[in-house]
C-alpha cells in the first residue's frame, strides 16, 4: 500500500511509469545482484538463510518509503510496514559526518516504533527497520525538498557535480521478557554511494521539478524513474540510492543470525559479532526503565569510524501491564505522541499469519483517526481457565470509553486549555483552573485525561504539584492559530455532532439523520435549513469546513498533476480554502468558488487579507443555477452529503458545463479500506446529512453515467481521498 500515489495526466503518466520502473529496475537490480551473488556460492549461502530466518517473525519496516517497501518485499522479505512518527529534525551541526546524521535519524525511527509498538499494536515487534537517506553536496545535507523553489535549489546545487547519498540504517531486536519488560537490542550501519549529475539545463530542471517527481525523494530526485536521466554515472549500490542498501543489510542479518550477534540477553558482548564492512558501526545505548534516558556509551553517531564490530544496543522499557497508562512517560522527548498508550482510534491493524506488508498506521493517526489500513480485528483467545487477555479487555475498555475520550477533547479545547499551555507553558493545575475559570478539582481531572490520551505532558516536581504543557499533537492541531488547527472542526464535532450520534440509534432504525431530534428543526435541506439558517451556527460549520479543508487542502490539490488546467470551479467550496490551496500549488490556475449565497456572503471574513486575486467567488445554487465555467470542477467533501438521486442532477449540470478533456475531481473518504474512520464517517454522514461515504467503484460508477472516464484514485494519507474522471 503507498502512502501517497503521485498520479497526474502527465506526471500520473510518469508516476505510474516511475512504480513499473522502480518494480523493473528493482527487480533487474535485485536479479543482477542475485545473479552475481549466485556465482559466489557462498554469498547465495549468506543471502537466502538470512532472509528465512525472519520467517515467522513480527518483521516491521518503520518506514513510509514506497521504495523501501518494494525492495525489500522483492527481497523476499514479510513484514508490516508502520511509518515512524519521528521528526527528522535532528541539529545537523552536532554531526562531523553527514553519515551520522542518517544512521541517528535511522536509529531514532525505528525506536519510535519500536517502542510505540508495544502500546498501540497489541503486539511487540521481533524486529524494526528503521532507514534514513540523504544526499550530501558541498558540506550541505540534503533532505526531502518543501516546495519547488527548495527542489530547484537542490537539483541546481547537484547539477554538473558529483555527491553521495548515504542510507544509515537501524535494525532493532525487541526481546519481550518474563517480567513484561521489552529489550532493544540495536544494529545500525551506513551505506554510501556517489553518483554524478550531468550539466542540467533551466529548462531541464523545470520539466522534471514539474513532473512532481523531486518532491517525497531525498536530494529532489529519484534515480530509479525520470531522475535516472539526469545521471552520467554511479558509483557504489544503486539500490543504496533508491533508499535501501539491501546487500548491505543482508550482510548485517548474516552476521547477527548467523555468526552470533544476536542475543536475546541482556548481557551481550557488544564486541561478539565480527563485521565485514566498511560502514558498520556500532554504538552501545542502554536504557533500564521508561523514564531513564537513553545512555549513549559515545556521543550521537560518533562511533562508525571507531569501532569496527556490530553494534549492540540494549533498551528495556516497561510494557502497559507494568506501569499504569497515566503514569507512562516519554523517554526522550523526541517522539510527540508515542509516550501515549491511548489506542482507541489508532487505526490498528492486526498482523495476520501470513504476515503481508500492510501499512498500519500513518503519522497523524492516534486520535485524529487519519490513517488507513484494515480494520482493527480484536484477537480474542481464550486462554487455560478462560481468562480474557489483558490487551483484549485493554482494546475493549478503549472502545467502551471511546466517547469518554472525544468529550476530555472537545472541553479541554472549548476552554482553551491547548492555546493557554501554548502561551504559559509550565502552569500546574490551580493555575490553569483560574485561567479558564474553571474548579481545581475539575481542571486537574481534565488535564490528567489529556496527559493520558498523549495531548499533554506533565513533569512532576519534588514535593510540588505538576506542570503541564502542550504535546506535539496538541500544538500541531489544537491551538486556535496553528496552521494545521482542527479547532472549527472540533467544536463542530462537540455542538452538531454529539448531539446526532446521541440518537444514532434512531438513524440506524429510520435511515435518516436527526436534526430535528436534536435540535427541534424540521430540514428539508440540511445546509439551507440548518447550518445557514443562524448567524452562529454557519459561523461554526463555515469553521469547521475551513480548518479540514486547510488540512487536507494541499494533499488534494496534489494528489494529482493538475498544472495543464487553467480553470477551476470549487463547488460548495465554501471559504476559499481548498481553493487557495490549489492556486499556490499551480501558479497557472484560477479558481472559482460557487456557493450558497449565505456562504458566499461570509467568505471574506476568513481571509482578511485577499491575498491572491486567482480565487473569486460566485454565490448560486449548484442543484439549480448554471455553473461558472471551468476546465476543472472540484467536488470535495460535497457529494458525501446527497443522495444517488441528488448526485445525478449534479453530475449532470458539471457534465453540461464541460468539454471533452475537462476534469471532475472528487475528495472524499473512499470506503474502500474499511478503516474505522472511514466507516464511522459514513456513520457520520447518515445522522446529519441525507448522505453517505462511498466506494471508489460506486464514485467511477456515478461519473461513467455523466460521460466520464479514465477514473484514477490516490490515497492521499490525510483525511481524503482523490479521485479524477475525465470528460470524453
Ligand atoms: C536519492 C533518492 C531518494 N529516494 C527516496 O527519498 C526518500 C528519502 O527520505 P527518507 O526521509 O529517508 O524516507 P521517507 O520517504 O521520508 O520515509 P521514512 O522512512 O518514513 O522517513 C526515500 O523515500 C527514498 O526512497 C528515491 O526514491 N530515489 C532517489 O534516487
Amino acid at each position: 500500500m503507498r502512502r501517497h500515489h503521485v498520479t497526474s495526466r502527465r506526471s500520473s503518466q510518469s508516476q505510474a511509469a516511475d512504480s513499473d520502473r522502480v518494480s523493473l529496475l528493482i527487480s533487474a537490480v535485485a536479479k543482477r545482484t542475485l545473479q552475481g551473488s549466485l556465482e559466489d556460492e557462498k554469498a547465495a549461502m549468506v543471502l537466502n538463510p538470512v532472509i528465512s530466518k525472519l520467517a515467522g517473525k513480527l518483521v516491521v519496516l518503520a518506514s513510509a518509503s514506497p521504495r523501501r517497501l518494494e525492495i525489500l518485499r522483492n527481497a523476499g522479505l514479510r513484514f508490516e510496514v508502520v511509518p515512524s512518527w519521528f521528526k527528522e529534525t535532528l541539529d545537523k551541526s552536532l554531526f562531523k559526518a553527514p553519515h551520522e546524521y542518517a544512521m541517528e535519524t535511522a536509529k531514532q525511527k525505528a525506536l519510535e516504533v519500536a517502542r510505540r509498538m508495544p502500546f498501540k499494536h497489541l503486539k511487540t515487534p521481533d524486529i524494526v527497520i528503521g532507514a534514513d537517506t540523504i544526499v550530501a553536496v558541498d558540506g550541505m545535507i540534503l533532505e526531502k525538498p518543501v516546495d519547488k523553489h527548495d527542489a530547484y535549489r537542490m537539483l541546481s546545487s547537484l547539477s554538473g557535480k558529483s555527491h553521495s547519498v548515504f542510507t544509515g540504517v537501524a535494525i532493532v531486536l525487541c526481546h519481550e521478557k518474563e517480567n513484561d519488560e521489552v529489550d532493544y537490542q540495536l544494529f545500525d550501519f551506513y551505506e554510501e554511494t556517489k553518483v554524478k549529475f550531468a550539466d542540467l539545463s533551466e529548462n531541464m530542471l523545470w520539466e522534471y521539478i514539474n513532473s512532481g517527481e523531486p518532491m517525497d525523494k531525498a536530494g529532489g530526485y529519484g534515480i530509479q524513474a525520470l531522475g535516472g536521466m539526469l545521471v552520467e554515472y554511479v558509483h557504489g549500490d544503486f539500490l543504496n540510492v533508491v533508499g535501501f542498501p539491501l546487500n548491505h543489510f543482508c550482510k548485517q542479518l548474516d552476521l547477527i543470525y548467523n555468526h552470533g550477534a544476536f542475543s536475546s540477553e541482556q548481557e551481550t558482548s557488544p564486541g561478539s559479532a565480527s563485521h565485514n564492512g566498511t560502514h558498520a558501526s556500532p554504538t552501545i545505548l542502554t536504557q533500564s526503565s521508561p523514564n531513564a534516558p537513553a545512555q549513549s556509551s559515545h556521543s550521537n553517531g560518533s562511533s562508525a569510524k571507531h569501532n569496527p564490530s556490530a553494534s549492540q544496543t540494549h533498551h528495556t522499557q516497561s510494557s502497559p501491564s507494568a506501569s499504569p497508562v497515566h503514569k507512562v512517560k516519554k523517554n526522550d522527548g523526541e517522539s510527540e505522541v508515542g509516550e501515549s498508550s491511548w489506542t482507541l482510534v489508532n487505526s490498528l491493524s492486526k498482523h495476520t499469519d501470513d504476515r503481508q506488508a500492510e501499512v498500519i498506521d500513518s503519522e497523524n493517526a492516534a486520535l485524529l483517526m487519519t490513517s488507513r489500513g484494515p480494520a482493527m480485528e480484536l484477537n480474542v483467545t481464550e486462554h487455560e481457565g478462560g481468562e480474557p487477555r489483558k490487551e483484549d479487555l485493554q482494546r475493549i475498555t478503549e472502545l467502551m470509553d471511546g466517547f469518554k475520550a472525544s468529550k476530555a477533547l472537545f472541553t479541554a479545547s472549548k476552554m482553551c486549555v491547548f492555546d493557554l499551555l501554548q502561551s504559559r507553558p509550565g502552569l500546574n493545575a490551580a493555575q490553569v483552573a483560574e485561567e479558564i475559570k474553571a474548579s481545581v478539582k475539575g481542571t486537574e481531572c481534565l488535564l490528567e485525561a489529556c496527559v493520558s490520551l498523549g495531548l499533554l505532558r506533565s513533569k512532576e516536581r519534588k514535593c510540588q504539584k505538576p506542570v503541564y504543557e502542550n504535546a506535539g499533537l496538541a500544538s500541531r492541531f489544537l491551538l486556535s492559530d496553528a496552521p494545521f488547527s482542527l479547532q472549527g472542526y472540533i467544536q463542530h464535532c462537540d455542538k452538531t455532532v454529539w448531539p446526532l450520534f446521541s440518537h444514532l440509534e434512531d438513524a440506524v432504525r429510520e435511515g435518516s439523520n436527526q436534526h430535528e431530534k436534536a435540535f427541534g428543526k424540521k430540514s428539508k435541506d440540511v445546509f439551507q435549513d440548518t447550518f445557514y439558517n443562524s448567524l452562529d451556527v454557519k459561523l461554526r460549520f463555515m469553521n469547521a469546513m475551513h480548518s479540514i479543508a486547510k488540512v487536507t487542502g494541499k494533499a488534494v490539490a496534489t494528489a494529482f498533476d493538475l498544472s495543464s488546467f487553467k480553470t477551476a470551479c470549487d463547488l460548495g467550496g465554501c471559504t476559499g480554502a481548498m481553493a487557495y490551496e490549489f492556486t499556490k500549488s499551480y501558479p497557472g490556475l484560477s479558481v472559482t468558488v460557487f456557493d450558497l449565497p449565505a456562504v458566499v456572503e461570509m467568505s471574506e471574513h476568513f481571509h482578511p487579507l485577499r491575498t491572491d486575486n486567482r480565487v473569486s467567488f460566485v454565490a448560486g445554487d449548484f442543484f439549480k443555477d448554471d455553473l461558472p465555467k471551468a476546465d476543472l470542477y472540484i467536488l470535495a467533501r460535497i457529494l458525501h452529503d446527497w443522495p444517488d438521486e441528488k448526485v445525478h442532477v449534479l453530475l449532470s449540470k458539471v457534465a453540461d458545463a464541460c468539454t471533452p478533456g475537462c476534469a471532475v475531481l472528487i475528495a472524499e473518504t473512499m470506503l474502500d479500506g474499511r478503516t474505522p474512520y472511514s466507516a464511522l464517517q459514513s456513520l457520520n454522514m447518515l445522522a446529519q446529512t441525507e448522505g453517505t461515504e462511498r466506494t471508489e467503484s460506486q464514485y467511477a460508477d456515478l461519473l461513467s453515467k455523466h460521460g466520464f472516464g479514465n477514473t484514477r484514485v490516490v490515497h492521499t494519507t490525510n483525511f481524503l481521498d482523490a479521485f479524477i474522471g475525465i470528460k470524453l
